[in-house]
Formats: structure tokens, sequence, C-alpha cells
């Protein structure tokens, strides 16, 4: 790749390679017998868009959890911004917490709270603000992911599904997080909406310089706004790279995946939308 001292759009410095913001080292997870992640090792580095795929059941949603704290692991290091949160103090763990921000796949919004109550969730747990601040903030928030301004007064269940998923976005942004987590984002979207839900996310990576680790399913996600992608198998990350490298890799698993019929069509509609 051309250096030439030039920026990336994320900000980062093309000469030398951006900082590892998360970094999990040899890291094994076992439930009872079942070991399911085994020494897996990967590193995520700052202003990326980080796709993670991998066969249902493989061990996504485990791992991020493992790299929130919120699973335990057997053994291994998980550094964020450098930070082995094994040794971390509690202080600085919730330092660390106040940086990322999270968007479950399931847990998207408390159903008994507005829109603009939700997105003020991480604001009252983490911060002691004055009401009408954490108002203007959550406005902001919720202007920032395309929602108009009226839904903020709106409860979850007034919202279409796009909606819910920017609502939630909006709370993951509440603190001004580094790192966003999206567990499966585009799940249940259709197709126009989950291009608008990606178009956003690559949004605010170039102007916030957010590093977005994205568990996605989506090969619609992984081809457009992905930087880099990890293929989770064999209870390890066995393939990473570039979509290029995905479509070059001989792996029997991200051969079919990639080059299926399923992306085979994309690849087509991709080619005829460009007029290729
Ligand atoms: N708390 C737990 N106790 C026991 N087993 C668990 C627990 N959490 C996850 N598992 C097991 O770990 C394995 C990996 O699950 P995980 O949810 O991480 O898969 P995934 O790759 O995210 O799948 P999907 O794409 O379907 O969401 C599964 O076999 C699951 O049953």
């Amino acid at each position: 790749m051309e250096t030439n001292g030039a920026t990336h759009p994320n900000g980062a410095e093309l000469g030398g390679e951006p900082e590892v913001v998360i970094s999990a080292e040899d890291v094994t997870v076992a439930f009872g017998d079942k070991v399911v992640l085994d020494k897996l090792s990967l590193d995520v580095r700052r202003g990326e868009i980080l796709g993670f795929v991998g066969a249902s059941g493989a061990g996504k949603s485990v791992l991020l959890r493992t790299i929130l704290g919120l699973t335990r692991k057997r053994s291994g290091k998980i550094r964020i911004f450098g930070i082995d949160l094994d040794t971390v103090s509690e202080r600085d763990r919730v330092a660390i917490d106040m940086r990322l921000g999270v968007l479950f796949q399931h847990g998207a919004l408390f159903s008994s709270l507005t829109v603009m109550e939700n997105v003020q969730v991480p604001m009252r747990e983490y911060l002691d603000l004055p009401r009408k601040l954490m108002d203007e903030l959550a406005r902001l928030k919720i202007e920032l992911v395309g929602l108009p301004p009226d839904a903020a007064a709106k409860f979850p269940s007034e919202l279409s599904g796009g909606m819910i998923k920017r609502a939630a976005l909006a709370r993951a942004l509440a603190l001004d997080p580094d790192i966003v987590f999206l567990d499966e984002p585009t799940s249940g979207l259709d197709p126009i909406g989950a291009a608008a839900f990606d178009e956003l996310v690559q949004k605010l990576r170039d102007t916030m310089g957010l590093t977005v680790y994205m568990v996605t399913h989506d090969l619609d996600s992984l081809f457009s706004v992905c930087d880099r992608i990890a293929v989770l198998g064999e209870k390890k990350v066995m393939v990473q790279g570039t979509v290029e490298d995905m479509l070059a890799s001989e792996n029997a698993w991200v051969k079919s995946y990639f080059r299926g019929k399923r992306a085979r069509q994309l690849d087509l509609t991709t080619r005829q939308e460009h007029g290729a």
C-alpha cells in the first residue's frame, strides 16, 4: 500500500500502524467441559471497522462478552487501550467502560423508557449532570444517528425496526465512546434499512474516529463498510484480512461463505449498481 504520509479517512496516519485498542491474546473460554474459545488471539486497531464473522454457535457473542468482561475467561490476556483487564483497578475499569459503547443484538432498548430516557441511561449511570444538559446531549445523539427530533419523546413500541437500531446506537454513543461494539446491528432490517445503517456507521467512524467491532452475518455490511474481517472457526480466529483476502482464501468455510451462491449474487448486484 502507498503511504506517502497520507491520512486515512479515520484520521490514522498510514505511515505507521494505528494503535491496537483491543488485544486478545491466547484467550480460552470454557463452560464446564465445553471449550468455546481456545487460545484465540485478535488485535483491533484504532479507527478500523472490524467485521467479526463465524458460523452460528462458533462463539462470537462469547468473545464479545469476554472482551467486555461479562464472561470470565479461563486463561489468556485481554488488553483494552493497552490496559490488562485482569490487573486493572476498579477506578480505571470504570474509566475504560465509559470509553466503550455497546449495541447488543437483543437488548435493544428499555420498553418503558422513551428514546430520550434510553439514551440518558449511561449518562445517569456514569455522570452526574444537570437534567437540562442531559436533555441537550441526548438530543444531539438522537440527531447524530439520523432520527427526527420528535423521536425523542417516543417509546420503543412506537418506532420501526430501523429506528430502534438507531436509537440503540444513540444510547451506545451517549458517552462519546472510542470503541463501539455492534452485535448483529442490521439483523431484522430490510436491505435498504441495513445499507442506511451501514452508511451511518461508516460516517460516524469517519467523523468521530470511532473504532467499530461489528459482529455480523450480513455480507452486504462486510463488503461495503468493513476495513478488515476476522473469521471465527475451530475456536480461534482462523482467517483475518480484507474482503479481497477473504475472496482469495482457500479455507473451506470462508470459501463457501464469501464465494457461495449468496455472495455471488451480491457481487453481481454490486457490479450492476456500479455499472460494471
Ligand atoms: N453461559 C453459557 N453457558 C454455557 N454455554 C454457553 C454460554 N454462553 C454461550 N454458550 C455456548 O457457547 C457457544 C457459542 O455461543 P455464541 O452465542 O457465542 O455463538 P455465536 O457465534 O454468537 O452464535 P450466533 O451467530 O448464533 O449468535 C454455544 O455453543 C453456546 O451454547
